[in-house]
């Protein structure tokens, strides 16, 4: 990919993350700037990735050919406003965003000259290379701006484009906050466990090596649906049966459904709130 000078605005959980996974895949450290207000925390990313680091983001971008914006969608205001009135031409930058809820019109209303706009919704395991992203180019990102944003986030792990502003709150939906649902279910289990007697660290190995064990099953026998992997697992009148007739019984179909739900509705109304 191409090594263009990269600022985030923002260096928390999911800034990190990017950072992290563009530096492992060979992003120079030189190109790569981060801003955020506080100067212990700007100290503490220098140190850890060896990348620029500065307090203010009108500063920060002044340079920047992309531009990534990590910050909470409730501070999104504050900062875009400061880059309205900084008189540095955003039509020159790429603005990838990362901000859940918050849409490409929005970000352009607020920055004049500003088009070129990629919005993301890429997930913490992106730490690791194995993220997953959805991408959605605004009307007047090129080719090139989404050749650079998809190989941004590639370095990271895995990418989607759709093509609606809808299909990023999907996306939201499904793999954005998707971590939390897998690690709620193992808490649950380190809860039962932790009852059972186990050690924490005994229970924390045996739920590792059990999501592990079952993701790479997913993906090492493409020939089977999840059901059929499912099936495998659960032998007429054992064990299993009886846990899945408890899950069922309380309709995890439907709270799934509800819950991803509730969270695609979270992203919609941050659309209208900032
Ligand atoms: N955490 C996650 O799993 C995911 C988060 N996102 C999105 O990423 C964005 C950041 O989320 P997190 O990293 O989880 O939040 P966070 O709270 O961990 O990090 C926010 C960062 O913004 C900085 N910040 C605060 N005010 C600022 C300002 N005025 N100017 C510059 N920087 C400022 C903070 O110091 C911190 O470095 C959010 O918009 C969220 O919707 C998207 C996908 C997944
Ligand atoms: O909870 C949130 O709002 C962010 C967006 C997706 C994951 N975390």
């Amino acid at each position: 990919m191409q090594h263009q000078n990269i600022t985030f605005i923002g260096g928390g959980n999911m800034g990190k993350s990017l950072i992290k996974g563009i530096l492992n895949a060979g992003y120079p450290k030189e190109k790569v700037t981060v801003s955020t207000p506080f100067a212990e925390e700007i100290n503490t990313l220098k140190q850890t990735f060896g990348i620029n680091g500065l307090t203010d983001n009108v500063e920060a971008v002044k340079n920047a050919e992309i531009v990534v914006m990590a910050v909470k969608p409730q501070m999104m205001h504050d900062v875009l406003t400061q880059f309205a009135s900084s008189g540095i031409d955003f039509s020159k930058k790429l603005l990838i965003s990362i901000m859940a809820g918050v849409t490409t019109g929005r970000i352009a209303e607020l920055v004049p000259g500003l088009t070129r706009i990629v919005r993301v919704m890429p997930n913490t395991p992106a730490l690791i290379g194995l993220g997953m992203a959805g991408l959605f180019p605004a009307a007047g990102a090129s080719e090139a701006d989404k050749k650079f944003a998809e190989d941004l986030l590639g370095c990271c792990g895995k990418t989607v484009w759709v093509d609606s502003e809808e299909g990023i709150d999907n996306i939201t939906s499904l793999s954005g906050s998707a971590p939390a649902y897998f690690f709620l279910f193992l808490e649950c289990m380190a809860n039962k466990a932790a009852e059972y007697g186990f050690s924490e660290k005994d229970a924390r190995s045996m739920l590792e090596q059990v999501i592990l064990g079952s993701a790479q099953m997913v993906i090492n026998n493409q020939d089977k649906s999840i059901a059929q992997l499912r099936e495998a697992v659960t032998s007429k009148g054992g064990t299993t049966y009886e846990a899945l007739k408890v899950f069922n019984e309380s309709n995890l179909n439907d709270i799934v459904s509800r819950a991803l739900d509730a969270c695609k509705k979270r992203a919609e109304e941050m659309s209208k709130q900032f």
